[in-house]
């Protein structure tokens, strides 16, 4: 085979970065036929580097994927915090996904290999979709490495993330993959019959300029979307009648959210955050969700602002609707109470014109 220079291989390195996303309304309905309103979120991202290679292989990440410990105590507190996984397993999950969905769409791909590495300054497991972060930065890279970015549709790519996680057994919905494929401000529609008929939901982007100011508030708190979900999920499909319609009523709350959004209605806007949190504690129990993540959504409500998760549990998206005064009373309070706060970035809609060629409609 050819041997490139370094310089060549340099000049054939892709790399993509892809920010967290925060669930303003409707999560976790997402993962239940219903309706969300997310945005990509500009304070933090993960970064994936592909570089030519003459094998293909999975570069473990020095901390998140650690191998090498001090003693037995170092490896135990580690499981304990942060548990067994990082993001290697994420990195094959979408290659294999990837590679198949070319096969089954005769797509053909190069022969040439790759070395995949990864970077995150997303908070570990907050709910910040951390996770789809890193398989969203990964195809991307995939799509350009291969030149078949416009042969892989837009609306078919959240599908190809969610299938990358599903893989591993992680229960996880559409619309943190949506936020980071399209950017932006997206309201998401994943009502049964479009997802059977389209194969995926319907996105409807929105501009970001309507969003009020928010804050976000997190702590260190890995919390396992899977795990957090499993129970209801099997509740869901067993028919309970009181998470059907619950979940139906968070769903119709990102509905009425985008009316609130689009008339700048933003004391609607609060009242229906509040509701999603509320009845996303009453499906999952306060057990499920955790004394800290609980408190972190009380710390914003005490000073009077509106509070509900980004995701599934670890990180709190906050509405002051009085404004920079009650702004800082809830940065005051977090401070006492430990959690960091930042106010929210929204990275503006970053699809490329081959994308948008890809859209149908
Ligand atoms: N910051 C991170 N660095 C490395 N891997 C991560 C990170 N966050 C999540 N993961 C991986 O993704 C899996 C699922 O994470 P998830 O519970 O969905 O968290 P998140 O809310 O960040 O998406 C984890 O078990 C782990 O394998
Ligand atoms: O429970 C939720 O709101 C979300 O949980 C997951 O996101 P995560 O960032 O991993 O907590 C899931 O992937 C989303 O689809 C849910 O809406
Ligand atoms: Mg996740």
């Amino acid at each position: 085979m050819d041997e490139e220079s370094p310089s060549s291989r340099k000049s054939k390195e892709i790399e993509h970065k892809v920010y967290a996303r925060v669930g303003l309304l409707g999560n976790p309905s997402d993962v239940y036929y219903g309706r969300t309103m997310s945005f990509s979120l500009a304070n933090f991202w993960a970064t994936v580097k592909l570089q030519p290679s003459h094998h293909l292989i999975i570069t473990p990440h020095p901390t998140h994927d650690l191998v090498q410990f001090s003693g037995l105590d170092h490896l135990v507190n580690r499981l304990q915090s942060e548990g067994y996984y990082g993001g290697v397993r994420l990195l094959m999950s979408i290659c294999k996904v990837f590679y198949n969905y070319c096969n089954e769409n005769n797509i053909e791909l190069s022969k040439e290999n790759f070395t995949l590495s990864y970077d995150t300054n997303i908070p570990r497991q907050t709910g910040l979709s951390g996770s789809s972060a890193i398989v969203c930065a990964a195809l991307n890279c995939l799509l350009d490495f291969y030149k078949v970015r416009h042969l892989v549709k837009v609306e078919i790519r959240p599908d190809l993330i969610l299938s990358a996680e599903k893989e591993l057994g992680i229960i996880a919905g559409l619309q943190d993959r949506v936020a980071q494929v399209y950017g932006g401000l997206v309201y998401m529609d994943f009502n049964k019959d479009h997802m059977e008929k389209l194969g995926h939901g319907v996105y409807t982007p929105m501009d970001t300029s309507l969003l009020p100011p928010l804050q976000l508030i997190y702590a260190e708190n890995p919390s396992d979307s899977g795990k957090v979900h499993s129970t209801v999920q099997k509740r869901w499909l067993d028919g309970d009648e009181f998470i059907v319609s619950s979940m139906a009523e968070v769903a119709d709350l990102a509905l009425q959210g985008q009316t609130a959004i689009l008339e700048k209605d933003y004391s609607k806007l609060a009242d229906l955050m509040n509701r999603n949190f509320d009845l996303r504690r009453s499906m999952f129990g306060d057990d499920a969700l955790g004394s800290l993540n609980i408190e972190m959504v009380e710390v914003a409500r005490r000073v009077g602002a509106a509070s509900k998760f980004t995701g599934s549990g670890g990180a709190v998206v906050v509405f002051c609707p009085d404004g920079p005064l009650q702004v800082k009373l809830l940065e005051d309070a977090c401070k006492e109470a430990g959690f960091v706060i930042q106010p929210v970035k929204v990275v503006p809609s970053y699809l490329n014109e081959d994308d948008l060629k890809t859209l149908s409609g």
